[in-house]
């Protein structure tokens, strides 16, 4: 056997190799190494040539992981309604024979994607990709961690009956070109247009949702709206990824490519985060803008501490969020006043909810969680209902759960709103706002206009 670039890591997969001979069946050989500090953007960019189309990012506000993906070892394609029982079958069918060799307690297999927002939603063209969820198996990862320690994973699926050398000389091959791949300047395309659908009518539709609020219907539902933006050329991710990693550090980070097709974005909205027994989630509700002074910023956010519109907005989620933690945890810690989270064009009602659990997988809280009234309403069911009567477009993955699960069902999902579907020339952008019973329909449209500018200037326009 030749093997070119004999590295560390080639026993291990030796086992993999002849558990796949021995066992007729496909096994994932998951290898983790400490590597020299890298940039995980620039690995994102590195990925471009050879990897476009099959690559993820991801990046939680504190740094603590943040993953830069590149080609697919594996692709999880959810087509079932029942779509986060489906993945947990899927990923936990998949890892019954794999190989992991890891010395590091970060990187390991881990797989990035997202959910759709409502299964029983007639999905729309732009849309296909994604199907009811998408999810990614870097064949390439790179972790770094709260420390800056930088990891790679290379992740192999070996098929029975394939050359072992071959397969491992390719990685490797892949490996060399990723790590030292130079940095190129990327050729910025322009915006041409950014389309409105009917703003009139969108508001309208808050209007009637009000009447319905007041005739007690229902307490909140969620309405949102999308614009597209035209460019002169095809948008890259990168790109834009640049953008809001400069601008919105504060927020979860994340673009996940299919394709031609790339779902990104920056939300300050986490859904749920699980480390061993230690769960995190965040309410997210009630919003003002930012003020053009201090004086002026301070006084607004006061002002939204004390608006009994938005408390109440707030409140729901806060019940709801709560209630549904209780029966999947022990110890849940709910601070009884919410905080302000600002962010670099809006202001955010914000309670961190915190707890203990003893369940297994973070796919049993995503499914508990999913669709809070942050981005649905109250009660759940008559909310979606009117949702999907109400918003002429198909949400996709916006406001749905995306992000990242490893081995032992440990991860985070965020809520992917303030995103983005690019999409060749073209890119959706979606934004929403929580109508209650006192909700004006031209306030809730300028709340829109102020939660889609982080995303229209991430990809190069404006918006008044
Ligand atoms: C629906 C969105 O955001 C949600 C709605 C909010 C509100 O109406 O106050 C605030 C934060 C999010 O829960 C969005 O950004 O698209
Ligand atoms: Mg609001």
């Amino acid at each position: 056997m030749r093997i070119l670039h004999q590295s560390q890591g080639f026993t291990t997969f030796e086992q993999a190799v002849s558990k796949a001979e021995k066992s007729n069946r496909s096994v994932l050989y998951s290898k983790t190494m400490k590597i020299d500090a890298i940039d995980p953007l620039q690995f994102y960019e590195a990925g471009y040539s050879i990897f476009h189309g099959t690559r993820t990012f991801w990046q939680d506000p504190k740094s603590e992981a943040v993953f830069a993906g590149a080609g697919a070892a594996r692709t999880f394609n959810i087509e079932n309604k029942n779509r986060f029982d489906a993945l947990s079958n899927q990923w936990n069918a998949f890892l019954k024979d794999a190989v992991i060799d890891n010395e590091a307690s970060d990187g390991g297999p881990v797989i990035l994607g997202g959910f759709s927002f409502d299964p029983e939603k007639d999905k729309s063209h732009e849309w296909t990709s994604f199907k009811q969820g998408y999810f990614q198996l870097p064949a390439f990862m790179l972790t770094v961690n709260q420390y800056g320690h930088a990891f790679l994973t290379m992740n192999i699926v070996f098929n029975k009956g394939e050359n072992a050398v071959s397969v491992w000389n390719r990685m490797q091959e892949q490996k060399e070109a990723l790590l030292n791949k130079a940095v190129t300047t990327i050729q910025d395309v322009n915006v041409v247009s950014i389309k409105e659908y009917e703003p009139e009518g969108w508001k309208s539709s808050i209007t009637s949702v009000v009447k319905r609020i007041d005739n007690k219907e229902l307490e909140k539902v969620v309405l949102a709206r999308k614009v597209k933006v035209q460019f002169d050329d095809k948008k890259r991710s990168d790109s834009v990824l640049e953008k809001l990693r400069d601008d919105q550090s504060e927020s979860f980070i994340f673009s996940f490519e299919a394709g031609d097709s790339c779902f990104i974005g920056a939300t300050p909205e986490r859904l749920i985060k699980k480390n061993h027994n230690k769960v995190l989630s965040t309410c997210l509700a009630g919003s003002i803008a930012r003020g053009n002074t201090m004086k002026e910023d301070q006084q607004l956010g006061h002002e939204l501490l004390n608006d009994q519109k938005n408390l109440g907005e707030h409140e729901i989620v806060v019940r709801m969020i709560s209630k549904s933690l209780e029966d999947l945890c022990h110890q849940l810690t709910v601070p009884k006043q919410p905080v302000l989270m600002k962010m670099r064009d809006i202001q955010h009602l914000y309670t961190p909810v915190e707890g203990k659990t003893d369940r297994a997988s973070i796919l049993e809280f995503v499914k508990e969680l999913h669709p809070t009234p942050a981005l649905g309403g109250t009660p759940t069911h008559k909310a979606m209902e009117m949702i999907r009567d109400e918003e002429e477009m198909d949400r996709g993955f916006y406001a749905a759960p995306v992000g990242w699960l490893n081995a032992v069902g440990d991860g985070e999902f965020a809520v992917a709103i303030r995103s983005g579907l690019l999409s060749g020339e073209k890119a959706y952008l979606y934004a929403g706002c929580g109508v209650v019973k006192d909700s004006d329909a031209e306030s809730e449209y300028q709340e829109t206009l102020i939660k889609l500018r982080p995303m229209v200037r991430a990809v190069g326009g404006t918006i008044s």
